[in-house]
């Protein structure tokens, strides 16, 4: 990564604050954005709508490499999401379709078909890249690197929150169970594990407010002379 634009990765489990504080970080520094959950959910959606098994890697990994997608940036500063030009910005945010970008994500050709798309957001001034791998794999060279975490009763009662804004009922033992089902399997794949990169710097969210979390990881910005 010589000579490319800096990136602060955040990496974490499920529901531990990384999309929120990233998109707060990267406002804050006016730096770009990488969601790289959001391009598992959207591989998930896309092999759903092209009925492809998730047995069937070589397609996947060929959809995975050819994904139609676009990051719309909508008027009021909020990103769209369109795959195959159709809007599916909340259609990603489902339960179900991050288990089964979860699944997928075990993959390792698939891993591999989203690699360079991922790289290709580093642009300059900067770049904060949110996900599980960001870290370990895709920028192993990162200047700030985080691993956010909080509680999964921490995580599944703010994503509770979160649904029932969205008008969903949700049950919060069994959204706890999903929760702890998707670190297991994020935590313990053999490919890109979900795991702190060597050098990361550990916050446990669970006591901290979003604010407080923005302002330890500027800090660290502050302190590289990015502000
Ligand atoms: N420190 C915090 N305190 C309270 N609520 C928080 C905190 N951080 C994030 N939240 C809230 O928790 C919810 C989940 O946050 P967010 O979507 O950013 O998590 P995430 O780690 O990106 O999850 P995922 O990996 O599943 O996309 C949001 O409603 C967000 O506002
Ligand atoms: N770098 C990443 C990002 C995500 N995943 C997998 O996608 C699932 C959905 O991600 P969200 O952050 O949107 O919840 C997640 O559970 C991971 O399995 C990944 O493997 N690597």
């Amino acid at each position: 990564m010589m000579n490319q634009a800096p990136v602060i990765t955040i990496d974490g489990p499920s529901g531990a604050g990384k999309g929120t504080v990233s998109q707060l970080v990267a406002e804050k520094l006016g730096w770009h954005l990488l969601d790289s959950g959001a391009l598992y959910r959207l591989l998930a959606l896309a092999a759903s709508h092209h009925g492809i098994e998730s047995d069937d890697v070589e397609a996947l990994k060929v959809l995975a490499e050819h994904l139609d997608i676009q990051f719309k940036q909508s008027e009021d500063s909020k990103v769209e999401i369109v795959l195959e030009g159709e809007v599916v910005t909340q259609a990603i945010r489902t339960e179900i379709v991050g288990n089964q970008a979860s699944k997928l994500a075990a993959i390792a050709d698939v891993r591999e078909g989203l690699l360079l798309r991922q790289r290709a957001f580093v642009q300059e001034p900067g770049l904060v890249a949110d996900g599980r791998d960001m870290g370990t794999v895709v920028f192993p060279e990162a200047s700030i690197k985080v691993f956010l975490t909080a509680t999964p009763e921490e995580r599944a009662q703010r994503r509770l929150l979160q649904l029932e804004q969205k008008g969903d009922v949700v049950d919060f033992d069994a959204l706890v169970k999903t929760i702890k089902e998707r670190d297991e399997r994020d935590a313990n794949r053999a490919v890109a594990p979900l795991v702190p990169a060597t050098g990361a710097l550990e916050i446990d969210s669970t006591e901290l407010s979003i604010e407080q979390v923005v302002d330890i990881i500027l800090s660290e910005a502050a302190k590289a002379s990015y502000i």
